[in-house]
């Protein structure tokens, strides 16, 4: 299977068309507040309107209420719901079942028990995003620009396709996917000129290393 790419909060026509013609498969809107990537509804719904199904919508919330994500959901009707908070297994089922899209679950990591709960996890997602653990005083869980130890996730053996994020660049993402085996990538910071000011350069060296890397596993 190819290696999926995913660029998370874009917020501007410009970047998001510069994601989209340099192939990414993914293109992922924030909905969370204290994030400097958040959308409103009605930037989400121009965005999502502008990606025409060239690759898939992902939605990235944060233990968001049956009421935000129905308004996510009539706005951008992403095609995937990515949940980076602290929802349980049986909030995801939830989800799942009300709102009818594949959910994409963001497991923080930060030592290897914290891949306990993966099994519970990965009974229920369609698949898992390893995000390294955010620090207790962080105003966000996600999206600052941290690797995790990625040897964690080596022999890891796990029936769900996961991607691999946090403090991923165009420099390091070769040695990520080598490393954890993982079937795709997700950046946010890693393609940033300044929090939440995306770059078109940098997203698309990003694409490019990320597809290298691709390249040479087939072969
Ligand atoms: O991007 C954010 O602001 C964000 C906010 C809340 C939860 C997750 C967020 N971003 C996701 O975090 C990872 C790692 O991002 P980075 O590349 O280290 O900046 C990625 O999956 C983003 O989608």
């Amino acid at each position: 299977m190819s290696l999926l790419v995913k660029i998370c909060g874009l917020s501007t026509r410009e970047t998001l068309e510069v994601a989209l013609d340099a192939g990414a498969d993914m293109v992922g809107f924030v909905f969370f507040p204290p994030s400097p990537r958040h959308l409103s509804l009605e930037v989400g719904r121009d965005l999502g309107r502008q990606v025409k199904k060239r690759a898939l919508k992902v939605a990235l919330t944060v233990d968001a209420d049956d009421a935000t994500l129905d308004n996510i959901m009539d706005a951008l009707s992403p095609d995937i719901l990515q949940l980076h908070g602290k929802e349980s297994v049986a909030r995801l089922r939830d989800i799942k079942q009300k709102f009818g899209r594949p959910v994409m679950k963001a497991m923080p990591v930060e030592t290897a028990a914290d891949l306990a709960v993966l099994p519970g996890y990965a009974a229920v997602a369609d698949r898992i995003l390893f995000d390294a653990r955010a620090p207790k005083d962080a105003t966000r869980p996600g999206g600052l620009g941290a690797p995790f130890d990625w040897h964690l996730l080596e022999n890891l053996d796990l029936h769900v396709p996961y991607m691999v994020s946090g403090g991923l660049h165009a420099e390091n993402v070769a040695e990520a996917l080598r490393v954890t085996g993982a079937g795709g990538v997700d950046v946010s910071s890693g393609v940033e000129s300044a929090p939440g000011v995306k770059d078109p350069e940098m997203i698309k060296a990003f694409i490019r290393a990320s597809r290298a890397i691709q390249e040479l596993s087939v072969r």
